[in-house]
């Protein structure tokens, strides 16, 4: 399986290796990152991106402001900024400042405690996507039958998001290891077309039946009875339910809610910011007009328009079937509010 992102071990010479998802899939190509400047430029270019792998990210962020810090003399205040500097690298994936504020937590305590906790934050991270893909394996087919079933998903939500298996990918792999997954529709994912390069590479890799869609088809996908589910990750989950994820997610759960069939949102519980109570107060990320506006690097808009470039829309918690963590399957339109309780 292929891995996003990693610490290597190398004395000073230590940093992060990341496979850069802007060359995915004509080059395999990784990068070797050993400042926190070069780290915050791959994440706001998205070669390291999806929540999950950004949580990771936070995590050996933190032990790479220390590392880089005790070569250059820093002190400690410049860390610390160094710190704050990668968990705002992006603003909606709430498991990227998570994961460094987790790491931070450490900082006193030197280095190598810093990085055994980035190490356990990915640890923690597999074995929470293999363990949710499996419950919402089951919960997709006790709802719907045991039989071959057709899926829609939008963004890519694989081992490349994540630090390892995936989370809505993680459902689709763990049906078709069932042979329970006939087809998947795969949006492009437009401006950044994380669907058409990233997932579909993915599944292809593991030997998935899947077409690629435009993102406009997906609406009518789901309301010609084309499947039977649809299936996405999320960047943010609030006490309520209500769930950040690339734009466009929000399309698929009205039609399903039209078409009444589930719309389930995967990921592990670092994903669920249980300190935000609604969607409203999810900061949207707003990138440049050049995404949009241009297609392989060539203007395609008449020069001087403008765009409109969100990263991400929210689903209300009422168009979700079900939210699936490691921690269980909750129906999110039946279960009490907040579903997700402040901890104490
Ligand atoms: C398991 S990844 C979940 C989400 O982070 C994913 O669906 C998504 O929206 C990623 O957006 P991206 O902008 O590519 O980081």
């Amino acid at each position: 399986m292929v891995r996003a992102i990693e610490w290597i071990d190398a004395g000073t010479e230590s940093h992060i290796r990341l496979l850069d998802q802007t060359l995915l899939p004509g080059s395999e190509t990784y990068l070797e990152v050993s400042t926190v400047d070069s780290l915050i430029d791959a994440i706001q270019r998205l070669a390291v991106r999806g929540a999950p792998a950004l949580g990771t990210s936070g995590g050996y962020g933190v032990a790479l402001a220390l590392h880089e810090g005790a070569r250059k003399g820093w002190t400690a205040d410049e860390v610390k900024q160094n710190i704050d500097a990668v968990a705002n690298a992006r603003p909606t994936a709430v498991n990227l400042a998570w994961g460094a504020r987790r790491a931070e937590t450490f900082v006193a305590e030197g280095f190598e405690r810093v990085l055994e906790e980035a190490h356990a934050i990915g640890l923690e991270d597999e074995r929470a996507n293999r363990e949710l893909s499996k419950l919402g394996a089951d919960w997709l087919l006790a709802q719907i039958g045991d039989r071959p079933l057709r899926a829609v998903t939008h963004c890519n939500t694989g081992a490349l998001a994540t630090t390892a298996w995936g989370t809505a990918y993680g459902i689709l792999h763990e049906l078709h290891l069932r042979g329970r997954l006939e087809m998947v529709y795969v949006d492009e994912t437009r401006p950044l077309l994380q669907g058409t390069r990233l997932t579909s590479w993915e599944l292809k890799n593991d030997g998935i039946p899947h077409l690629v869609e435009v993102d406009g088809a997906a609406a009518s996908t789901i309301l010609r009875g084309l499947v039977d589910f649809a299936v996405i990750g999320a960047d943010r989950i609030t006490a309520n339910g209500d769930t950040a994820n690339k734009v466009g997610s929000v399309a698929l759960a009205l039609a399903c809610a039209r078409k009444g069939i589930p719309f389930v949102v995967a990921a592990p519980y670092s994903t669920v910011d249980e300190a935000t109570t609604t969607g409203d107060d999810i900061e949207i990320e707003e990138r440049s007009d050049a995404e949009v506006l241009e297609f392989a690097g060539v203007r395609a808009a008449a020069e001087g328009v403008r765009a409109f470039n969100p990263a991400f829309d929210v689903t209300p918690h009422d168009l979700i079937s079900a939210i699936v963590t490691e921690r269980g399957v909750v129906e999110a339109s039946t279960a009490p509010q907040p579903l997700f309780p402040q901890a104490s």
